[in-house]
């Protein structure tokens, strides 16, 4: 099988990679209509597909799941996650056959052998659905010409993508049909419905393709939004225990400081975040985070031409076939780390002191967060996307540090996350060797206008101000932002 992107012309290249468009509200009249009463057979039942079935089934849609056959004998936490919620649980040749959309929920580097048995037992004229580009981008999986296939990918954790619909909202997805499987020309119609049962129409739908989404989501999550986290967690707790700050305020700031800071990005982009600062603070983690993006950019910049290349996903493949080597002992080293061992104290931290004490926190995210938003819009990514996959996302992974650290991050972020997570973190921290040996506790640990005078220039705080405000990516936001929440009363 070769890639399918590096197959296409630069113009199809171009094309596939440039599709994305916002839709409106009225495009999801038609509710779920065009998929109810209809066979959905989910394959696999972890993060994403007890989420997303449970959000489903809620919206009237007649889901059960087909599990491998071990999953069902040995009662695995799989089997266990359909049936205690009272889902039909068989195997394929149970139900496959008789499925209208086969929904492939497993870990990406399972597809290929998952999408090989299962392919067979699909009835003609039936559809194949995911939710990441993977398969069919990188490994160029060549579908039966008679199903259509299409791709609903929400752009967050399993987790929240229930939590969301609980709240009687949803999370951003993505939607796409592959161009060479839509057969009888209504690939987009169901992806529509199945957004709806799944609540993403809510919180605003991008119709994308398989290209845009898995090129900006293995982006989003390598740098920003899973590794320069894990690289800025160790960094930061390694700093202030090398500057006598107590281990478990340290670690405390950490772990919920991601969370509390990027809830300033959620409400109000990097302008709130960096606004929660006071003036002098915020000029100061103005200047980090110039300096960051400096140093960081050509790493950024890797990642993005390994990833459009297929650099990255032929090094990864090789690791699975070489029983995950590289994965296992990366994951291995995250959990000795001193930051994963060291327990968050009995303190108490405030909301303002997380950013109070955390000025190189703030100017980490502000340079992750705009880096990789212009490396995916520099390769062609529509801003839409890459907001998505670049500021939106972060306070969504950042609530996974907050509840078990980088352990429970690389937990519940899919495989392929995990791998690009810590393939970053190995080649940012040594990047940033000479960058932390001037930092003091004043931005990391302490207060940075302890002792100091208050005072800031105007025409400085007037530049910085505008230098943060103008950013596209706070042009985009705030009209992302503003259609959320013009939804929110609808539901
Ligand atoms: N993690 C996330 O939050 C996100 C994931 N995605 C995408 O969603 C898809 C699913 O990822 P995710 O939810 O993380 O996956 P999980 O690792 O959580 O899901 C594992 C499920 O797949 C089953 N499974 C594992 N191996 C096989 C196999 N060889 N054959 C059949 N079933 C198997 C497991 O069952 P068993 O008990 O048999 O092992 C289990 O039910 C991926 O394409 C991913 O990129 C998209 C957005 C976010
Ligand atoms: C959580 C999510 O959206 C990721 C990061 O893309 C993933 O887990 O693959
Ligand atoms: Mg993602
Ligand atoms: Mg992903």
């Amino acid at each position: 099988m070769a890639n399918y992107f590096n197959t296409l012309s630069l113009r199809d290249q171009l094309t596939q990679l440039g599709k994305c468009r916002f839709m409106n509200s009225e495009e999801f009249s038609g509710g779920i209509d065009a998929l109810k009463g209809k066979k959905m057979v989910i394959v696999g039942c972890g993060a994403q597909g007890l989420n997303q079935g449970l959000n489903m089934r809620d919206s009237g849609l007649d889901v059960s799941y087909a599990l491998r056959e071990g999953a069902i004998k040995e009662k695995r936490q799989s089997f266990i996650n359909a049936s205690d919620n009272g889902f039909n649980v068989g195997t394929y040749e149970e139900l496959v056959p008789h499925a209208d959309v086969v929904i492939n929920l497993t870990p990406d580097k399972q597809h290929t052998q998952v999408v090989n048995a299962v392919m067979p037992l699909m009835k003609q004229g039936a559809t194949l659905s995911y939710s990441h580009g993977f398969n069919i981008v990188e490994e160029g999986t060549q579908v039966r010409e008679d199903l259509t296939v299409i791709m609903v990918a929400p752009k967050c954790p399993g987790s929240e993508v229930r939590e969301e619909y609980k709240r009687g909202f949803g999370v951003p997805t993505l939607i796409a049909v592959h161009p060479e499987n839509d057969p009888q020309g209504h690939g987009l119609e169901q992806a529509k419905a199945y957004a709806v049962g799944t609540g993403g129409d809510r919180a605003g739908v991008l119709e994308s393709s398989f290209v845009a989404e898995v090129k900006s989501d293995l982006m989003g999550e390598q740098t920003i939004l899973c590794g320069l986290l894990q690289t800025g967690s160790i960094l930061c707790f390694d700093k202030m225990i090398e500057k006598g700050i107590d281990a478990g305020y340290a670690s405390k700031l950490i772990q919920y400081g991601w969370e509390t800071i990027t809830e300033g990005l959620k409400y109000g982009g990097i302008t709130n975040m960096m606004d929660r600062l006071s003036n002098p603070s915020k000029v100061k983690a103005f200047e980090l985070s110039e300096e960051l993006k400096e140093i960081m950019r050509p790493l950024f910049q890797k990642h993005m031409d390994d990833i459009i290349s297929g650099h990255f996903s032929k090094t990864m493949m090789e690791d699975w076939a070489n029983d995950d080597k590289n994965l296992l002992s990366w994951r291995a080293a995250t959990g000795e780390t001193a930051f994963e061992k060291t327990p968050a104290g009995d303190v108490e931290i405030s909301e303002q002191e997380f950013y109070d004490n955390g000025v190189l926190m703030v100017a980490l995210v502000r340079a992750g967060v705009e880096l990789a938003f212009e490396a995916m819009t520099d390769s062609g990514i529509i801003e839409e996307s890459a907001y998505y996959e670049s500021l939106h996302e972060t306070p969504l992974i950042a609530n996974t540090i907050a509840r078990k650290k980088l352990f429970e991050m690389n937990r519940v972020i899919s495989d392929t996350a995990e791998y690009g997570c810590y393939l970053f973190d190995h080649a940012c921290k040594p990047l940033l060797t000479d960058f932390m040996k001037k930092i003091d506790t004043d931005v990391i640990g302490k207060k940075y206008d302890e002792g100091r005078n208050n005072g800031v220039d105007n025409a400085k705080l007037i530049e910085v101000n505008a230098a943060l405000r103008n950013h596209p990516i706070e042009v985009v936001g705030a009209r992302l932002r503003a259609s959320m929440t013009a939804m929110k009363p609808i539901v």
